[in-house]
C-alpha cells in the first residue's frame, strides 16, 4: 500500500521495468500519462506517441470508446482489456462511473462474459490450477508476484450465477469480484487474486468446444475432488497464513460443506451462501420501516433451497432470535421450495444445510393442495401465508402473477425479492411484481433493472446483491488482519448495512443507498466487520478499538499514477 511522505508527497514505488515491459504490465502501466521525466528515465521514447496526457484525460476518451460499444459484451471485452493493459486507469474509470460500469463488470453482462470467455481470453490473470497440475501448486503460487496477495476470489465454475457449470469460463466470477474488492471495497489491486480450481466440466458444449480454454475432462468429483482443494487449501495456507479466501460459485453439494470444513481452519467465507444472507438480512431489516411490521412477525416462503436459500434463512433465524423469538419457533418460519417443492419431513433424504429449514409433517395437514403429491410454491403462499417471498432458484418466471397475487392477501406490503442472476434468470420483473400488485410490494432483486414509476416519479429497484457487502468485508477483515470470519461479523455487515438505509429516514426511499455510493458503504461495512472481529477477539495483532476506523480509511486504495523509480 502506498502512503504519503511527511510533506505530502508520496514515495516513489521501486520498479526494476523499463520500456516496453513497463509499457505492457498492467500494475505499473500508465500509458500516454508516463512524463517526460519517467520517458526518459525508463527509456520510453519512441514506445508512446509524444503527446503527454493525464489520468482525467485518459478516463474521459476510455469512457467515450465504452459508449460507442453497441452491446454490453463489448465493454465488457473491452474493459477485461482495459483491466489487463492499465489498472489505475481501469478502477478510475470504474470507480467514477460505478453505477454505469457495474452491470458490465459485474451482473448481468460478467455470466454472458463467462459463457463467452474461451472466445473472449486475451492476456493472464489470476491463477488456472489444474487437477493435472496438483503436484504443482505450491511453486504455482510461490512467484513473487503474488508476494502482496491478501485477498482471493476462488471458484470452481460448477454454479455460475444461474447458468450452472461454465467450466474454466468461470473464471470471469472471481475476476469481477476482485473489481468490485477494488472499486468498491478499496483494496489494492496487487493484494487481490483470482483463482479458477479446475476439476473439467460436465457442460457438454463446452467440451465439444474445439476453442474450449479448460481442462478438456468431465468434472471429479468424490475423493479426488476433495483432495485437490485440501491440496489447494493447503498451499494457500502455507504461503498466506493470514489471506482472506472466498468461496464462489460452488456448486450447492460442494458450498456449505467445503465452508464447514475450512471455517475453522483459515480467514474464510462463502459468498453465496454468507454474503448473501447478509445483504438479504440488511434488505429486509431496511424494510421493516417501509411495511411497519417487525421482523418478529415476518413469515418466508423461499424459492431454492441451495447455498444462497439456506444461507439467507439461517441468518434470518439469528436475527429472529435476537428480536425475541425463540429458536424453535424462528426456524418454523421458514418454508423451504425446491424442485420438488416444499421441504417436508418424510417427503426425501435432505443434506446437512437443508435439514434446519424442513418443516414438520403436522403444519402441512390439512392444506388444500394444487396436486396432492407436491406442495408447490403456490400451496405454500396459500396456505403459510408468509409476509416474505425470497427467490434463489435461478428460475425465470418462477413467481408467477397467481403466486404474487397471492402475496398480497397475507398481508398489505408483502416483501418480494427475486435474487437470482443475472436479469435472465430473475423469478419475476420488478414491473410485473409493480402491477400484479398495485404497486404494494416490496421489491428487491439481484441484477439491476429499469426504475418503476411510482406516483408519477422514477423509483429505483434496490439491487439486493451481495456486492453491498462482500467489499466492506475484505476492507475491514484485511485492514486489522483478522484471523477468522464469523457469523458475528456477517450479522455486524448486515446491520451496519441496514442502519444506512435511506428507507430509516423516510419510508418513500429506497432500502439500500445507491450503487454509486459503493465505496462509503464498504468503509461502514468494514469498520462494523472489524470492530466485530476486534471484540471477538479474532484478529492476528493488537490494536486499540478507536485506531480501527484509521486503519481502514488509510487502508484504502485509490487509482492514481504513483511516481517510480528504477530499481529492483
Ligand atoms: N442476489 C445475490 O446477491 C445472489 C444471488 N444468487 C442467485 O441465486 C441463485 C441460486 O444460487 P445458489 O443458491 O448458490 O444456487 P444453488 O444451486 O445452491 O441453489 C439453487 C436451488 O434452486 C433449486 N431449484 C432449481 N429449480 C427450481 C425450481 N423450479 N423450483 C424450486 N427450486 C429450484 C435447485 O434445486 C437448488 O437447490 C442463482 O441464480 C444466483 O445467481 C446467489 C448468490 C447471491
Ligand atoms: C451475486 C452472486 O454471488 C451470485 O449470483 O452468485
Ligand atoms: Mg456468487
Amino acid at each position: 500500500m502506498q502512503t504519503h511522505t511527511q510533506d505530502g508527497r508520496e514515495p516513489a514505488v521501486k520498479t526494476g521495468l523499463f520500456g516496453y515491459q513497463l509499457l505492457t504490465d498492467p500494475r505499473f502501466n500508465k500509458g500516454t500519462a508516463f512524463s517526460q521525466a519517467e520517458r526518459d528515465q525508463f527509456e520510453l521514447n519512441g514506445l508512446l506517441p509524444p503527446a503527454i496526457g493525464n489520468l482525467d484525460e485518459q478516463v474521459s476518451r476510455r469512457l467515450q470508446v465504452l459508449r460507442s460499444f453497441e452491446t454490453d459484451i463489448e465493454r465488457y471485452a473491452f474493459l477485461r482489456d482495459l483491466q489487463d493493459t492499465n489498472e489505475t486507469l481501469f478502477f478510475a474509470l470504474l470507480i467514477e462511473n460505478l453505477e454505469e460500469l457495474l452491470p458490465i463488470v459485474y451482473t448481468p453482462t460478467v455470466g454472458e462474459g463467462c459463457e463467452q470467455f474461451s472466445r473472449l481470453y486475451r492476456k493472464p490473470r489470476g491463477l488456472f490450477l489444474s487437477y493435472p497440475q496438483r503436484s504443482n501448486i505450491e511453486r504455482i503460487l510461490s512467484h513473487p508476484s503474488f508476494d502482496d496477495v491478501r485477498v482471493i476470489v476462488v471458484t470452481d465454475g460448477e454454479r455460475i450465477l444461474g447458468l450452472g457449470d461454465q467450466g474454466a469460463g468461470g473464471m470471469g466470477i472471481p475476476i469481477g469480484k476482485l473489481a468490485l474488492y477494488t472499486g468498491c471495497g478499496g483494496i489494492d489491486p496487487s493484494a487481490t487474486l483470482p483463482i479458477f480450481l479446475d476439476v473439467g466440466t460436465d457442460n457438454a458444449a463446452r467440451l465439444a468446444d474445439p476453442l474450449y480454454i479448460g481442462w478438456r475432462h468431465e468434472r471429479l468429483r468424490g475423493q479426488e475432488y476433495d483432495d485437490f482443494i485440501e491440496t489447494f487449501v493447503d498451499a494457500v495456507r502455507r504461503r498466506w497464513p493470514n489471506v482472506l479466501l472466498q468461496w464462489e460459485d460452488f456448486a450447492k453439494n460442494n458450498a456449505t460443506r467445503l465452508l464447514e470444513r475450512y471455517r475453522d481452519r483459515l480467514c474464510t467465507f462463502n459468498d453465496d451462501v454468507q454474503g448473501t444472507a447478509a445483504v438479504a438480512t440488511a434488505t429486509l431489516l431496511a424494510a421493516m420501516n417501509v411495511t411497519g411490521r417487525p421482523l418478529a412477525e415476518q413469515r418466508f416462503a423461499v424459492l431454492g433451497a441451495g447455498s444462497a436459500g439456506c444461507g439467507i434463512s439461517a441468518q434470518l433465524t439469528h436475527a429472529l432470535v435476537e428480536a425475541g423469538v425463540n429458536a424453535k419457533e424462528a426456524r418454523g418460519r421458514f418454508f423451504l421450495i425446491d424442485r420438488d417443492g416444499l421441504q417436508v419431513e418424510g417427503a426425501k433424504e435432505y443434506a446437512s444445510f437443508q435439514r434446519p429449514f424442513v418443516q414438520a409433517a403436522p403444519v402441512v395437514q390439512g392444506w388444500k393442495l394444487e396436486q396432492p403429491d407436491r406442495i408447490s410454491l403456490l400451496d405454500v403462499v396459500r396456505n403459510a401465508k408468509p409476509t416474505v417471498l425470497i427467490g434463489v432458484s435461478g428460475q425465470k418466471g418462477a413467481f408467477t402473477q397467481a403466486v404474487v397475487k397471492t402475496m398480497t392477501t397475507n398481508c398489505e406490503r408483502p416483501i418480494i425479492f427475486p435474487l437470482s442472476n443475472p436479469t435472465s434468470r430473475a423469478e419475476a420483473t420488478p414491473e410485473d411484481i409493480e402491477h400484479w400488485t398495485g404497486g404494494r410490494a416490496v421489491i428487491g432483486t439481484g441484477s439491476p433493472f429499469p426504475p418503476l414509476t411510482r406516483d408519477g416519479k422514477a423509483f429505483k429497484v434496490d439491487q439486493t446483491n451481495n456486492s453491498y457487502v462482500f467489499p466492506g468485508i475484505g476492507l475491514g477483515v484485511t485492514a486489522i488482519d483478522a484471523t477468522r470470519v464469523s457469523d458475528g461479523m456477517m450479522m455486524a455487515a448486515a446491520r451496519a448495512l441496514a442502519a444506512v438505509s435511506p428507507a430509516l429516514g423516510n419510508s418513500k426511499d429506497s432500502l439500500l443507498p445507491p450503487i454509486a455510493s459503493l465505496r462509503e458503504v464498504s468503509v461502514t461495512v468494514a469498520l462494523a466487520v472489524a470492530l466485530q472481529a476486534h471484540s471477538e477477539g479474532l484478529v492476528a495483532h493488537p490494536v486499540a478499538t478507536d485506531e480501527i476506523e484509521g486503519l481502514i480509511r488509510r487502508a484504502v486504495w485509490v487509482p492514481r499514477y504513483r511516481p517510480y523509480t528504477r530499481g529492483r
